[in-house]
C-alpha cells in the first residue's frame, strides 16, 4: 500500500506510546479516559452505551490489548485492512497515530453512531463544539473582520492567513490535556515562516483549485472559511476544495454539520462576517466551495498511503493547505525526525505544492533551521507540545 519514502530522507523511528511520561503515552493514559468521561457527562447515554464505554476504557487501560472492530460496523473490512497486524497487540506498542484513530473509531462504535437506531449519527462531541461556536470569543473575532478592508492588501493576506493558523489552538482534545489552567501565551515569531512563499506561489499562476484540508470546527473553521473566501474574492483560487471529516473525530474535527453551523453563525452576525457568510453559502451552491469528506480523512495512516481519488484531488490543486497538528503528523509521517530534516524531503511524495499551517502540539517537527532548534531547546520549555509555537511551511 505504501509508496517508498524518499530514499535520502531515511526512516526515523515511528512514534509509539510506550514510554511512560512521553506525550504519546499521556494521550492514551490521560486524555482518552478524560474524554470518555466528558462524553458520558455531556449526553445521557443509556445503559448499553454506558457498558460499551466501560469496556472501551478497560480495553485501552495500561497494558490493554487491541480488539477488532465488530463485524457489524459498516467499515469493519476497511479497518481490518488498515489494522495490518495491530489487532492483539498492546495499545501502547502500535504506532501512536494508528492507536489514536482507532480509539476514536471504537468510541463511535461504543456509542452506536453507525448502528441502526436512535443514536445513529448523534455526534458525541457536538455539545462541546456547539458551546465553543456560540461563545463570546467568536463574537469578537467575527466583529474584528470589519477592520480587515482598512488594511493594506499584503497585510490583509497575512492577517487572514495567520488567523487561520492560530485558530488551530482551538482544539478541544488539546485543551482537555492543557486542563483548566488553559493554554500558554502564544509566541508570535513563527518557528518557520514561509508565509511569503505561500502567497508568491498563488500569485505566480492562473487561479486554480486550492485544497484546504480543515482541522477543528468552530473557532478554527471560521477563520479557515474566511481564508477560503479571501482566496476566492482575490482570485488566488478559482475554487476551494474544503476537506472535512466524514464523521466525528479527534473531538473537535470539522464535519459537514460544523461547516453549516459556521455559515449559520456568520449569517447571524452583522457587518462583514455576515457578508462573507452569504458569499460562502453561494460558493457552496455554485460549486466554488466544494465540500469533500473522504473516508481516508479519518484513516489511521500517513498521507503517504493515500488512495488514488484523494491523490488526484491534491494533484489537480495549485496548492494544498494542511491545517493543524494531526494533518502535519500525517503529512510528514508520525516519526521522531531530527528537527532539521528538510520539510521538502519528507513531503517529496506529495502530489503537488503543499503548505502546513500548524500550532505545535505533538513531538513531530521538521524543517527547523539549526539555530532555531538551538534557541528553542535553550528555552527549556515544552515548545514541541505546548501549542505556544506555530509554523507556516511550504513545499512548492
Ligand atoms: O490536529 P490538531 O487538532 O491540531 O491537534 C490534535 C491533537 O490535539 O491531538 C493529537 C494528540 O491526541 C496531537 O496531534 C495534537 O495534540
Amino acid at each position: 500500500m505504501s509508496q517508498p519514502t524518499p530514499a535520502d530522507v531515511g526512516n526515523a523511528p515511528v512514534v509509539v506510546s510506550n514510554t511512560v511520561g512521553s506525550f504519546a503515552w499521556g494521550v492514551l493514559h490521560d486524555r482518552h479516559p478524560a474524554l470518555v468521561e466528558r462524553v458520558r457527562r455531556a449526553t445521557p447515554y443509556p445503559a448499553e452505551q454506558q457498558h460499551a464505554l466501560h469496556a472501551l476504557l478497560r480495553e485501552t487501560a495500561e497494558g490493554g490489548v487491541i480488539e477488532a472492530l465488530d463485524d457489524t460496523e459498516p467499515d469493519a473490512a476497511e479497518w481490518r485492512r488498515w489494522a495490518g497486524g495491530h489487532i492483539g497487540c498492546r495499545w501502547a506498542d502500535v504506532p501512536f497515530l494508528w492507536a489514536e484513530s482507532y480509539f476514536y473509531r471504537k468510541l463511535l462504535a461504543a456509542l452506536g453512531y453507525f448502528a441502526p437506531g436512535p443514536w445513529r449519527g448523534i455526534d458525541p462531541f457536538a455539545p462541546f463544539k456547539r458551546a465553543e461556536l456560540m461563545g463570546a470569543t467568536v463574537d469578537s473575532e467575527l466583529a474584528a473582520l470589519d477592520g480587515i478592508p482598512r488594511l493594506p492588501a499584503a497585510q490583509q493576506d497575512t492577517t487572514l492567513l495567520h488567523a487561520s493558523l492560530w485558530g488551530n489552538r482551538a482544539d478541544l482534545g488539546f485543551r482537555l490535556s492543557a486542563g483548566e489552567s488553559g493554554l500558554g501565551e502564544r509566541v508570535t515569531g513563527l518557528v518557520v515562516d514561509d508565509t511569503t512563499a505561500l502567497w508568491d506561489l498563488l500569485a505566480g499562476q492562473r487561479p486554480g483549485k486550492v485544497c484546504l484540508v480543515a482541522d477543528n470546527a468552530g473557532p478554527e473553521l471560521l477563520p479557515d472559511l474566511v481564508l477560503a473566501d479571501h482566496l476566492l474574492t482575490t482570485d488566488r483560487a478559482s475554487c476551494v476544495s474544503l476537506h472535512i471529516k466524514p464523521y466525528p473525530y479527534y473531538i473537535s474535527d470539522a464535519t459537514t454539520t460544523d461547516v453549516l453551523d459556521c455559515l449559520t453563525r456568520m449569517a447571524a452576525a452583522s457587518g462583514r462576517a455576515s457578508e462573507i457568510g452569504g458569499r460562502l453559502r453561494q460558493a457552496v451552491t455554485g460549486g466554488r466551495l466544494l465540500l469533500r469528506a473522504y473516508p481516508f480523512a479519518c484513516a489511521p495512516l500517513p498521507y503517504l498511503d493515500m488512495p488514488v481519488g484523494l491523490r488526484e484531488d491534491f494533484a489537480s490543486a495549485t496548492l494544498t493547505v494542511m491545517k493543524g497538528d494531526l494533518n502535519y503528523r500525517r503529512l510528514v509521517g508520525d516519526r521522531h525526525w531530527p528537527a532539521t530534516t528538510a520539510f521538502s524531503k519528507v513531503t517529496e511524495y506529495f502530489p503537488g505544492p503543499v503548505a502546513a499551517l500548524r500550532t505545535l502540539k505533538s513531538d513531530v517537527i521538521t524543517g527547523l533551521a539549526p539555530h532555531t532548534q538551538a534557541e528553542l531547546e535553550a528555552t527549556g520549555s515544552a515548545w514541541r507540545t505546548s501549542g505556544t509555537h506555530a509554523l507556516v511551511q511550504v513545499r512548492t
